[in-house]
């Protein structure tokens, strides 16, 4: 884990800095800023790019973290003593200064910080206070992840990871020079991970697979090649395996230079071959941590592991910290059908945490449960319409990747998840990109699209009808609103109206329901203040897609923007009959208002007026400065809603659109 902590007094476009870290691959900032107050800490933390601030742990102000998604909290230790609140936040860390520091905590935290490693850089008088020998033997006695803090520059970053710390956290070297301080991250060797896999010509899977995701998700990928394969994305031709002692062999070789926290099995001979490489891991590597993604049949056709002895996988699987098998794959290595309730019994006999993996499943989304010793969760995306060579050699290695990087199992199975989801959408063949999109915002300018139909009943003219004519006429962004129906309903006319808006080009959003615009794959979904949390949202829906919120004041402005919706729908603007329960109506002056508002708190958001909306209110509503309208029964009750749609917008482009700014 390599991560930066701010400089305690503000730099110069320190928060430009910060965002270029992120860029560049960093994955966890602790900002600490001790003399800040909640308001200016609150204000550098919008100025982090939303898709970056859940890398962001918060030394003080803690109440924050929860209203902006951030990672978590640090405390100092004598914090940390009285801390009573472990549950409440995912992420905890904790400054220690010694290792009777660390080994009295009351509660286990995701890492701790030791310090002073070295000279401090940025405090004079604060001088080492360990030796290497004593530091050496101390790491390798506890579990925690120990991170080095104090006087780390960038060569000393080698020493630190062989020293057998996890991690270093830069703060004096990153900020003494800040126009440096960009290059001097991306001028350390991120951590590195190992793959042990086959090597396949196609590249899609195996070793060579492995290495590309490990890349993309910005840690320095390791490859040991298990076997030669010879196969294409489509064909199997055979396998030429290496012995186990070759497997060493090159394990010995580059752990003369490398110490990796987490190492990927793939393809393996045997199971004799993995309780092998696996003792040998575990005894040369004492604290790694083995993935071991069981390759039981080569898409291709192909099987492996025939007729060997399954009892004998049980003992294994003591050593190895995750399995990431499909429904197939779970029946062959341990007999009866999986259900979660024997696969728990079976993650706390053993202590495995296994990820059962949906992909192949049948249904329209793509389910991944993770069962731990203590819990279990289930993570689902669109169910891709073409599935493609390697998935599963990605998504372990997306996982390994994101444990490497500091994220707890359940975030890092997540993001592997969407990992490969936005692999197996990078184009149309059977291999698939690894550069990555879904840490992106949408790529349409939401600014630019100004006008959004909302969907509702209309006697003799279905919903696609209705679509299609708005479509027809112009609009490229649809909400598909049925408050009346139910959930097959929905999703059966969602499927027709995703194909109008895609063959048009316009976005197609769904109303309220997060599941829903999740198994529709939908571009995003409009939540309502009683509708899930945003941020709830966001971390199922990932940067991929779009969210928007409803807001009636500039309260509900403040508190959606720091939820990272990408865009507002405010209203009403007068009375309607299309929503029920409907809050204060706003009217011009209500507009004015508001955006008056967010533009003197530098709130910039896509702003689009609803509620009751007629022709004439167009001009002076876009005069108050929201960005766009949604409609419903202005379009839908007329007899041409293609020609009408057509006027509108020839309406709101007489309208200079203020230009996306923040
Ligand atoms: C663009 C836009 N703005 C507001 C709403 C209203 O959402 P919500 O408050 O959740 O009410 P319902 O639509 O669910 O009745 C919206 N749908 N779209
Ligand atoms: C869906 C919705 N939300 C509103 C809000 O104020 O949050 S008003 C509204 C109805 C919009 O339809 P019409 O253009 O027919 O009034
Ligand atoms: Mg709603």
């Amino acid at each position: 884990m390599l991560i930066i902590i701010t400089p305690p007094h503000t730099q110069p476009n320190e928060e430009r800095i910060v965002n270029r870290l992120f860029e560049s691959g960093l994955h966890l900032l602790h900002l600490r800023k001790p003399d800040a107050d909640q308001d200016t800490l609150e204000h550098y933390i919008q100025a982090i790019r939303p898709c970056f601030r859940e890398r962001v742990v918060l030394h003080d102000h803690f109440k924050l973290v929860e209203e902006y998604g951030l990672r978590g909290i640090h405390l100092k230790y004598n914090e940390a003593r009285m801390f009573t609140e472990r549950e409440r936040f995912e992420h905890v860390s904790v400054s220690c200064h010694s290792f009777e520091e660390i080994d009295a905590l009351p509660f286990e935290p995701n890492y701790v910080f030791l310090s002073p490693i070295f000279d401090s850089i940025s405090k004079q008088e604060y001088p080492s206070a360990f030796n290497p020998e004593f530091l050496k033997e101390n790491l390798q006695k506890r579990q925690v992840p120990v991170i080095a803090l104090g006087g780390i520059t960038g060569e000393k970053v080698t020493e630190c990871r062989r020293l057998g710390f996890r991690g270093v956290a830069l703060l004096g070297h990153a900020w003494e020079e800040p126009l440096e301080t960009v290059a001097r991250f991306t001028g350390i060797l991120p951590d590195e991970v190992l793959s042990i896999a086959g090597f396949d010509q196609s590249s899609g899977a195996g070793v060579t697979a492995d290495i590309k995701t490990f890349e993309s998700c910005r840690v320095y990928g390791l490859g040991i090649s298990s076997a030669i394969t010879f196969q294409n994305q489509n064909t199997y031709l055979g396998t030429k395996w290496l012995t186990p002692e070759d497997i060493i062999r090159q394990c010995d070789v580059l752990f003369r230079e490398f110490n990796p926290a987490y190492v990927k099995i793939g393809l393996i001979e045997s199971f004799n071959t993995l309780e092998k490489i696996v003792k040998y891991l575990r005894a040369t590597l004492p604290k790694v941590k083995i993935i071991w993604d069981p390759i039981l049949k080569a898409s291709a056709g192909f099987q492996f592991h025939d007729g060997e002895n399954f009892e004998q996988l049980q003992d294994i699987l003591r050593h190895i910290y995750l399995i990431t098998p499909n429904t197939n794959e779970l029946k062959t290595l341990f007999g009866n059908h999986p259900n979660t309730a024997n696969l728990q019994a079976l993650a706390r006999t053993l202590h495995l945490n296994i990820l059962w993996k949906g992909g192949h499943n049948d249904g329209a989304l793509a389910t991944d449960r993770l069962i731990t010793p203590d819990n279990t969760y289930s993570f689902s995306v669109a169910r891709a319409k073409h599935g493609k060579h390697g998935t599963g050699c990605v998504l372990s290695s997306a996982i390994a990747s994101y444990l490497t990087l500091g994220y707890p199992l359940p975030d890092a199975c997540r993001q592997g998840q969407h990992y490969v989801a936005g692999f197996i959408r990078s184009n149309d063949t059977n291999l698939g990109m690894h550069n990555r999109m879904e840490n992106t915002t949408p790529e349409v300018d939401l600014y630019h699209v100004p006008l959004q139909y909302i969907t509702d009943h209309k006697e003799g003219v279905s919903i696609p009808e209705q679509v299609e004519a708005v479509c027809k006429g112009g609009c490229r962004w649809v909400q598909l609103r049925m408050k009346e129906a139910d959930r097959e309903e929905i999703i059966r006319t969602g499927c027709v109206v995703k194909e109008i808006c895609r063959r048009h080009g316009a976005l197609f959003l769904v109303n309220d329901n997060v599941d829903i615009a999740l198994e529709l794959d939908a571009d995003g979904v409009h939540l309502g203040k009683e509708d899930m949390n945003p941020l709830e949202a966001r971390r199922i829906l990932g940067y991929s897609k779009i969210i928007g919120g409803t807001c009636n004041t500039f309260e509900d402005v403040v508190d959606r923007f720091r939820q990272q919706v990408d865009y507002i729908g405010l209203g009403p603007f007068t009375y309607t009959t299309t929503k029920k329960r409907l809050s204060p109506i706003l009217g011009l002056e209500g507009y004015q208002k508001i955006m008056d508002a967010c533009r003197k708190e530098g709130i910039h958001l896509p702003v689009h007026a609803i509620g009751g909306i007629r022709e004439n209110d167009i001009q002076p509503i876009l005069n108050t400065g929201v960005t766009g309208i949604a409609l419903s029964s202005l379009l839908k009750n007329n007899k041409d809603m293609a020609r009408k749609t057509k006027d509108i917008i020839e309406q709101l482009k007489i309208k200079e659109l203020p230009p996306p700014s923040g």
